[in-house]
């Protein structure tokens, strides 16, 4: 796909909006030699008649340079924020299927690598091409006076705004392969120091992380450092440049004193323009690297969305296992057969797996092994499987909102009277229009829970789905909701506990070790033992 996708309009617009800095800027170049033309011209006392027209000039050419760059100001705004907004949308919409991005990737995804493109737009693509009008303009006028003078100019034009750049480029390019690893350390260890804060100052580590953190940006500045000294020559040189084209300018204009120092002070206003994409080429590597993000967002090819809709709610797995990259697999060969109406308990130890495979029944983990499927179809070909399955997930949101939002999230379309059920049938007693607050940090570790319990009472799925959902509560009334919520539920249920008391007249109880399902024999050895 097209990573920059600019309509015929946008283009048109983009190509207006360097017209305009163009003439902004060959306004500012004009200004410059017809004011040196007079100087020098009046001071051969000549009658003021002659020089009216140049007078005019230099006032007419004052207010149209700041016209012009107003207008150039707001046509490449206009363009760029019209194709940042689009941008932005297709980034969005080829992020949402699978969610295949989180966290900190996805905010960089979209808003740092989006704005970085729009400093390719308005700080190179722009500036370039007026550079490259304006040059080319003021290399053709010396033409007229002197051909040495333009080739001259000509030459210093193409150092200054190609080569020097392109070095530049180079340079920076290397130290950014170089520091990539010190900016991901700093990254993770500034995001360690804000989320784990309070973790970190209760353990006495805070000093040690920061005095970590602290030493990666001092590297990281080192390195700015080294990389500015080598680029500090390239930006003196273009000085150099400059000065030695107008210099040359001036020695090899063969014209009168007054044409030769308009032409000069045009030439010296020449390189004002152009000198510039030396200090932003030092951006380029970074924009190149943003544009091949985002470039690799919008053409990865999203998953297939599904079509069909579940008729009965069976669901299936055989031999299916999971392995994350680089990790012994996390689940291995269970096979469980989940038709209607049917409840299974989930039991294990800590990391055997219990959770992964309430994932990869959810659809939010892919087998990399065997088969999960659903009325026996893979669980990919389903339109919304949440209207299937759903529940108390160990990690679900709480969202920043009411209590009553939360929980219309279930179902849309519930009255208060539904609310107030699900919630008594969690043992959750808060009022509905009571702020939960960031992540539900304003509501306790265990109301945050029967809120979600709530949630998933009121969904009333075919295939009721929980995760511990009663451990952080106190024994006695987490044994009461759980009973509630079984008895409420229609469907089946696949309930993971540390717990077997909890399983109680379930049709099956699959123990999970190290991934793999125990045969029922050792299983109940292992219940025996715990
Ligand atoms: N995203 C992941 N990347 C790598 N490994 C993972 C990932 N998720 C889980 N694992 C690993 O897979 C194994 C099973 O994890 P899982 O969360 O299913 O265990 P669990 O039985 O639910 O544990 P607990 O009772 O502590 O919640 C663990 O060894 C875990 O470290």
């Amino acid at each position: 796909m097209n990573l920059w996708a600019l309509s015929a309009k946008d283009l048109l617009r983009l190509f207006r909006a360097a017209l305009l800095g163009a003439a902004a800027e060959i306004a500012a170049l004009a200004l410059m030699a017809t004011a040196a033309w007079l100087l020098l011209r009046a001071a051969e006392r000549p009658p003021l008649a002659s020089l009216t027209v140049a007078i005019v000039t230099v006032r007419t050419l004052a207010l149209l340079r700041g016209g012009l760059r107003y207008a150039e100001r707001l046509a490449g705004h206009d363009v760029v924020l019209r194709w940042l907004g689009s941008l932005r949308t297709r980034v969005y919409q080829a992020l949402i299927p699978g969610n295949r991005y989180s966290g900190g990737d996805l905010v960089t995804r979209l808003v740092s690598d989006v704005d970085a493109l729009q400093d390719a737009v308005l700080r190179w693509l722009l500036p370039a091409g007026v550079a490259t009008i304006v040059g080319t303009t003021a290399v053709v006028v010396t033409a007229l006076a002197s051909a040495q003078a333009a080739v001259a100019l000509g030459a210093g034009l193409l150092v200054a705004g190609v080569l020097l750049p392109w070095l530049v480029v180079r340079v920076t390019g290397a130290a950014a392969r170089d520091s990539a690893p010190n900016r991901a350390e700093l990254a993770e260890r500034a995001v360690e120091l804000v989320t784990g804060h309070r973790e970190l100052v209760a353990a006495g580590a805070l000093d040690e992380h920061r005095a970590e953190a602290t030493r990666v940006a001092g590297d990281l500045a080192t390195g700015e450092r080294a990389t500015s000294a080598k680029t500090a020559p390239a930006a003196a040189g273009g000085v150099l440049v400059q000065l030695g084209a107008t210099v040359a300018v001036a020695l090899l204009a063969e014209a009168s004193v007054p044409w030769t120092a308009a032409l000069t002070l045009a030439a010296l206003a020449a390189f004002e323009v152009v000198l510039p994409l030396i200090g932003a080429a030092r951006r380029v590597p970074e924009i190149r690297a943003s544009a091949a993000r985002v470039r690799a967002v919008l053409t990865e090819p999203a998953p297939p969305e599904g079509t069909r809709v579940a008729a009965t709610g069976h669901f299936r797995l055989d031999g299916a296992g999971v392995r994350h990259p680089g990790r012994g697999p996390a689940l291995r060969g269970v096979d469980l057969d989940l038709p209607p109406g049917k409840r299974v308990g989930i039991l294990g130890p800590s990391g055997a797996g219990k959770t992964t495979l309430l994932r990869l029944l959810l659809g939010s983990q892919s087998p990399t092994e065997g088969r999960v499927v659903l009325d026996g179809h893979p669980l990919g070909e389903y339109a919304d499987l949440s209207q299937v399955i759903s529940g108390a997930e160990a990690d679900a949101h709480v969202f920043h909102t009411t209590v009553r939002e939360n929980l219309l999230l279930a179902k849309p379309d519930a009255t208060d009277e539904e609310l107030e059920a699900a919630c008594e049938t969690a043992g959750f007693d808060l009022d509905l229009d009571r702020g939960t607050g960031p992540d539900g940090e304003a509501l306790s570790g265990g109301q945050r829970q029967r809120l979600v319990l709530a949630r998933a009472v009121l969904a009333a799925p075919k295939v009721l789905v929980l995760d511990e959902p009663v451990e952080g509560l106190d024994p006695a009334h987490g044994d009461a909701v759980l009973t509630r919520v079984l008895a409420q539920a229609n469907g089946s249920v696949v309930l993971v506990t540390h717990r077997p008391e909890h399983l109680e007249g379930f049709d099956e109880v699959l123990t999970l070790e190290d991934g793999r399902a125990l045969p029922a024999s050792a299983a109940d050895r292992r219940r025996g033992r715990s």
